[in-house]
Order: structure tokens, then sequence, then C-alpha cells
């Protein structure tokens, strides 16, 4: 508080000693030694002014820190300096200047003086400094980072921006027709001593209108065509960018969200930019244009109606600001919605087993209430903004009205030029208008870019591919030590230690508890994940050595639960093979069991719809389909992770015997607790907790009695219990 009030006591003495040196000097310049340098005195007490407010406010005990450094000292500069520096110009231009050299001191000149130079602080607080100095783009600045960013996006049309830009100039060019001719009308009214004038001025201000308004319509063509293919360009390498991220990042992001953000994100923008860009190029244009006739008409209204701009430019600085991170809140929750709809739409069987479809709506009606909330505050800002912009743009046209008469009324400007004038100010002050409500649309628009460019720029959290994809792979997988934690859990170990080896034309099994880490040995396997310590090698070679594409050739996984897309089977068996035959695709589904039941079962064969997510096929259906999408990519590695869980005993028997009984040198790895499996493989790993408890073949594992033949005894155990309780409830039913 006392801060607060030694600052306040030390604006008050800079005011007073401020209005003191002015007055003083004003009066002293009467003196007759002074008055026949009338314009450098002028000067001199500018400087003198700054010099004593200068030396106050470095020698003030208590004067607040911000007026001692650099912006301070331009602040002071700037209120000492403009009058002289205005006076000066006006000197320049040719006009009497005498009035306002000798009215210096009077108390309107100096209220001028400190309304300007306020409005000259805040134009160079917030422009200059960008323009003089390239600083680093900080975190404020990301707005004209991405707004950089999306030109970028034009450049491979840069032929096409040209030729816009030139029907724009001539557009524009053309525009200033009516009020040119206008006035030329006015004149000859006023004069009637030239007869064809009238004529001819009509004639050239339609021909030059008309071509004005065919020049308007093919920039436009152009201009949304090209950005039409910016808007593919842009959502295409969103899209690619997000399908580059490594699985981790799926886990944290709801596939709503990112629909929402490659959808309707880059919709918006590129909506808002094509038309709001469109028409701020347009009136950014008009207003050179204009602004230039109305300068050949009257410098001095002209610059008259600068001085006055900085007040409507300053509001719509402030409400795009508001707008860009405004923006961004709105499109989060607006994600969110979207993630709650596709998430239910896509479990739509879960939501209506579960009877849960009034909690599902009542979830997304929260979603929408936030976004409700968040559009309230949007349309509040917006309103207020517009008011405020149409209120400053007001006050400029009145004074500006009032200041053109005046100089009508001392002979300054002709009448046919007032006229003009008056007429181009019109045009001036809507453009400007336009590009105050436009500004903050792109500003919102460039704030939501900011999002999507997130997703563009994120590196994938994984090492760098190898190079290695040799032309023979044996197919020996080795874990050696392996520890790993998911990165949504660090804390939490889910691999402790693993080492367990895979070895060609040999059948592995995964045993173990439900959650001991198992299908996480999988997704270590396929590198959706990095392991924290240990390392996992293939032919001896660091998993990490091979190419991408070539390892997911090589391994193929049959997931718990396999998802097929909404196509027909034979697409979803050729999945990621599109150049396999139909006769491989044959041979692949005879393997898993399922071409008997896709060409009797079926109407369409091969070409039948499996439906979203596989939903049109039964489960067993959709892992057979499963089975055969990745047998036909002929794997050297094999990983069956519980995929036959939902086939009947005949059907798991018959792919079992197809599968397991000619490996051809594949290693494979089954992950199952069903004995009749685990019997089949050469080796027995039993995982618990994440920790390898034992291995070897079956049978040396039951006779060394120890956790996996436990565990075995209490499966067994488990169904034989299952099978009693269901005896005893069928019997109470019975009773
Ligand atoms: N994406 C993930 N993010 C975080 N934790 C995960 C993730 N996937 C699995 N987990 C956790 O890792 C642990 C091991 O899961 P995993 O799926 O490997 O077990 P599992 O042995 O295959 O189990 P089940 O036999 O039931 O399929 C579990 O505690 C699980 O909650």
């Amino acid at each position: 508080m006392k801060e607060k009030m030694a600052v306040y006591l030390f604006m008050f003495l800079l005011l007073c000693v401020d209005v003191c040196v002015v007055k003083t000097f004003g009066v002293t310049r009467l003196s007759p030694l002074l008055i026949p340098h009338s314009f450098t005195s002028l000067w001199v007490g500018g400087l003198l002014r700054f010099t004593v407010l200068l030396l106050i406010t470095f020698f003030y005990p208590s004067s607040p820190a911000w007026m001692r450094s650099a912006n301070g000292v331009q602040t002071l500069a700037v209120h000492s300096l403009v009058y002289p520096v205005y006076v000066s110009l006006l000197w320049a231009c040719g006009w009497s200047t005498m009035e306002l050299t000798w009215g210096w001191h009077t108390w309107q000149a100096m209220f001028h003086c400190y309304a300007v130079s306020a409005l000259s602080l805040l134009l160079w607080e917030r422009y200059v400094p960008s323009v003089l100095t390239k600083t680093k783009v900080n975190p404020k600045e990301k707005g004209q980072a991405s707004l950089q960013r999306l030109l970028g996006y034009v450049k491979p049309y840069q032929s096409r921006f040209t030729a816009v830009f030139l029907f724009v100039i001539a557009s524009s060019l053309g525009e200033m027709a009516i009020p040119h001719y206008t006035g030329k009308i006015t004149d000859w009214i006023m004069k009637e001593d030239e007869p064809d004038a009238f004529a001819n001025a009509i004639k050239i201000m339609s021909i030059l209108t008309v071509m004005s308004a065919v020049f308007e319509f093919v920039c436009d063509l152009i201009y949304n065509i090209t950005m039409s293919l910016v808007h593919t360009a842009i959502q295409s390498q969103v899209f690619e960018c997000v399908l580059k991220q490594e699985i981790a990042f799926f886990d944290k992001a709801s596939s709503g969200e990112l629909v929402s953000r490659i959808t309707k994100d880059t919709n918006d923008m590129s909506e808002s930019l094509s038309e709001e860009l469109s028409l701020l190029m347009w009136y950014t244009m008009r207003l050179v244009f204009l602004y230039g006739s109305m300068l050949l008409l009257s410098v001095r209204l002209s610059i008259f109606t600068i001085l006055g701009l900085p007040i409507i430019w300053i509001v719509p600085e402030f409400s795009g600001r508001f707008y860009q991170t405004h923006a961004v809140k709105v499109q989060e929750s607006l994600a969110k919605s979207n993630s709650v709809a596709t998430e239910t739409f896509s479990s739509i069987k879960t939501v209506k087993s579960f009877a849960n479809e009034d909690g599902e709506s009542e979830r997304y009606k929260k979603c929408l209430e936030h976004t409700y909330s968040l559009n309230k505050v949007e349309a509040a800002g917006y309103a207020a903004s517009t008011w405020t912009n149409s209120m400053s743009s007001l006050a400029l046209k009145v004074s500006i009205l009032y200041y053109g008469g005046q100089l009508v009324a001392g002979n300054n400007v002709s009448s046919g030029d007032l006229v003009s004038f008056v007429l181009y100010e019109l045009q001036f002050s809507q453009a400007v208008e336009a590009l105050m409500s436009y500004y903050p649309r792109v500003k919102k628009a460039v704030g939501a870019s900011e999002k999507i460019f997130e997703y563009v720029d994120r590196k994938p959290d994984v090492p760098p591919e190898g190079s290695l994809a040799p032309n023979a792979l044996r197919g020996h997988v080795r874990f050696s030590n392996v520890t790993f934690a998911y990165p949504t859990r660090p804390a939490e170990n889910v691999l402790k230690g693993v080492s367990l080896e895979l070895m060609p034309g040999k059948i592995t099994a995964l045993v173990g508890p439900a959650d001991g880490g198992k299908s996480t040995i999988v997704r270590l396997l396929e590198r959706f994940y990095q392991p924290q310590g240990g390392e996992i090698l293939l032919d001896e070679q660091p998993l990490q050595s091979y190419k991408d594409q070539y390892l997911h050739e090589k391994i193929s996984v049959v997931a718990q639960e396999p998802v097929l897309f909404g196509r027909s089977i034979r697409e979803n068996i050729k999945y990621g093979k599109a150049d396999a035959t139909d006769e491989d695709m044959y041979n692949a589904a005879k393997l898993a069991n399922a071409h008997r039941f896709i060409t009797s079962d079926f109407p369409n064969g091969y070409d039948t719809d499996a439906g979203e997510k596989g939903g049109k096929v039964s489960g067993g259906q959709k892992q057979r389909i499963a089975i055969a999408r990745a047998l036909i990519r002929r794997p050297q590695i094999l990983v069956l992770d519980d995929s036959t869980s939902d086939l009947d005993a005949e059907s798991e028997h018959v792919v079992h015997q197809a599968l397991l009984k000619n490996l051809n040198g594949r290693s494979v790895l089954l992950i199952t607790n069903k004995m009749s499996g685990v019997e089949t493989a050469d080796n027995v790993v039993f995982l618990e907790n994440g920790e390898v408890k034992e291995q070897g073949s079956h049978d040396d594992l039951q006779k060394r009695d120890g956790p996996y033949a436990k565990f075995v005894r209490l499966q067994n155990t488990g169904f034989h219990r299952n099978a009693h309780e269901d005896g005893e409830t069928s019997d109470s039913t019975k009773q």
C-alpha cells in the first residue's frame, strides 16, 4: 500500500513539475530575445522538459523502476517531444504553424500532448520493439509463430497467391473510382464549365467499378480453391503426424479428442482462415489505397484521421488476445464432449447391456454444459468488443467531420475534394471497423491452430528406428533381464528382470495369473514401448536396430481381443498386405479354420462386411479372421495372445493342429492358461507379478511341483469347484 502511495505521489510530482516547466518556459518565450527564434525555442523547450523530467525520475528516491528503465525514458522522450515533432511535420508540409508554435503552453495544447503521447506510448510499446528487435519466440508470441507456420503452408502456392495479390490490388484501386469521380462531379456542379465532364466521369466510374468487381470475382475464385488445397494439406499432415506417435501417446489421448482435433479443429481453422483472412487482406489493401487517396486530397485531414486510429487499433488487439486464449479452451471442451460421444457409440453394446444410456447421456450433457458456459463467456466477450469497436469508430468519424468542416470554412480544402475525402473517409473507417472485427477472428483461428500444431510438432517418444532388414531371419528372440513400467504409471514396474527365449521352430507357452505382464511382453516385442532396463534381442541383434516396417512384417500378433475394421472380410485379412493374392488369403483362412464359415455362413463370402470393429461377426469368427490376417504375412514369429479363447474345443483343436503341428522353422509364443494349448509347447514360461518364476517343459515343471504345478492345480481345482458349484446351483434350482 505504501509503495503504491509513493508511486502516485511521484506521478503527481512529475505532473506538477511538467506543467510548471511548460508554463514557465511558455511565458519566458515571449521575451524579445526568443521571439525571432520561436521554432528553435519550441525544440529547446521540449528538450528542457525532457531533461527536467528525466532528472526527477532518476533522483527521486521512490520513483518506480519501470520509469527508470529504457521504456520509461522512451515514454518521457515521446511525451516531451511529440509537440515539437508535430509542429515540425506540419511546417514541413508547408502549413502555417504560427498559432501552434505559440500555443505550446496553453492548457488545450498540453492536454492534446498528454493524450497523443499516451496513445503513441501504447502503440510504441506494442509494435515498435517487435519491429526493431528480432527476439526469440516465447510462449506468449506463439500466436505469431503459428501464423508464420500457417503462411508456410501457402508457400507451395506462391504463384497463385501472387495472382490473388495482384487482383486484390487491381480491384481495390478500381474501388477508389466512385469517391474520386463523385468529387469531380461535385466540382462540375459547382463550376458548370465543362459540359462533357459529368458524362465522362460517370462513364469512367462505371467502367472502373465493373472491372473492379470482375477482378474481385476472379480473385475470390483462385483464393478459395487454393485455400481448400491448403486445408487438405494441413489435415493430412496432422493425421500423419498423429499416426506416427508412440503407443503411450494414444494411452493418454482419447480417440474422440484426436478425431475432433484432426477433423473439427482443422476445419474450423481453415474455414475461418479462408473467409476471414481473405477479408482481412481485402480490407488492408483497400485501407492502403483509401489512405493514399486521402493523403492526395488533404494531408492535414489525413494526419488528423491517423492520429485517431490508435484508439480503435488497441481495442481489437485486446479482444483478439482474449479470443485467442478462449478459443483454445472452447476447443478442448468440445473435444472432450466428442470423445464421450465416440466412446459411447463405439461401446454401444456394453452401454446397452448395462442399461446405462441415461448415465452416458448425463455424462455427455455435463460436457456440453461446460462448453456452453465457455461459449457464454466468449459471446459476452464478442458483444463487448463489437460495442467498443463501434463506439471508438463513431468517435473518430464525428471528430473528423468536425475538423473537416473547419478546414472548409477556412478555405483550406475545396468542396469537391472534401466530398471525395468524406466518402473515402467513410470507406476508410468501414475498412478499419471490418479489420477490427476480422482481426480477432483471425487470431481465434490462429489460436485454434496452436493446438493442431502441437500434434504436428510432437516428436514420437521412441528411439529412432534401425536400418536392419535381413533377407533371412531365424526368429530367435531373447528377453534379457527386462524391466518395464508403463509411461502412464512410471512408479509401477510391470516387468521385473524378465528373461526368456523364443526358439525357431519351437512353441513357447507363457502362462500365469491375470495381470502378470504377459501381454506387456508382447507389446515390448512389437516395439510399442521401450523397456527401461535389460535388452530384447532378435537373432542376437537389439530389437531397435531393425526397421519398423520389417519388424512388423516378421512378427505377427493375434491379440486377446482382436479388432476388425468396418470393411469386407477380404480387406480385413489382407490388411497391411495389399499385394497378397486371393490364393494366399484362402490358404491363411484355411489354416485359421475360417475358410469354411466365410464361404458357407456369410452371404457375400469374403466380400461380407465385418461391421465396425467386427461387430457383425461372432467373437470366435473374429478371432479366426484375425488369425488368418496374421498368417497371410507368413511371419517368422507368431504370437497368439489368448487368441482362441472364444473358440469351442473342437475349433480350437483344429486351429492348433493347423498352426502348431507344422511350424516350418517359425517361433511361436502361445499365451494361454488352457492346458490343452500349454501341453503342445516345447517350453513353458511361468510369469507371476512381472517375474519369471519357473520355466521348462510342462512335464518337468509338473514334476518339480513348484509355483507352476501349484498354479495348474489351482486352475483345475477352480474348474472342479466351479463345476461343483454349478452342480449345487442346479440341484437347488431343481428343489
Ligand atoms: N497401457 C497401459 N498403461 C498402464 N498400465 C497398463 C497398461 N496396459 C496394462 N497395464 C497394466 O500392466 C499390468 C500387466 O498387464 P498385462 O496386460 O500385461 O497383463 P496380462 O498378464 O496379460 O493379464 P491378462 O492375462 O489378464 O491379460 C496390469 O496391472 C495392467 O493394469
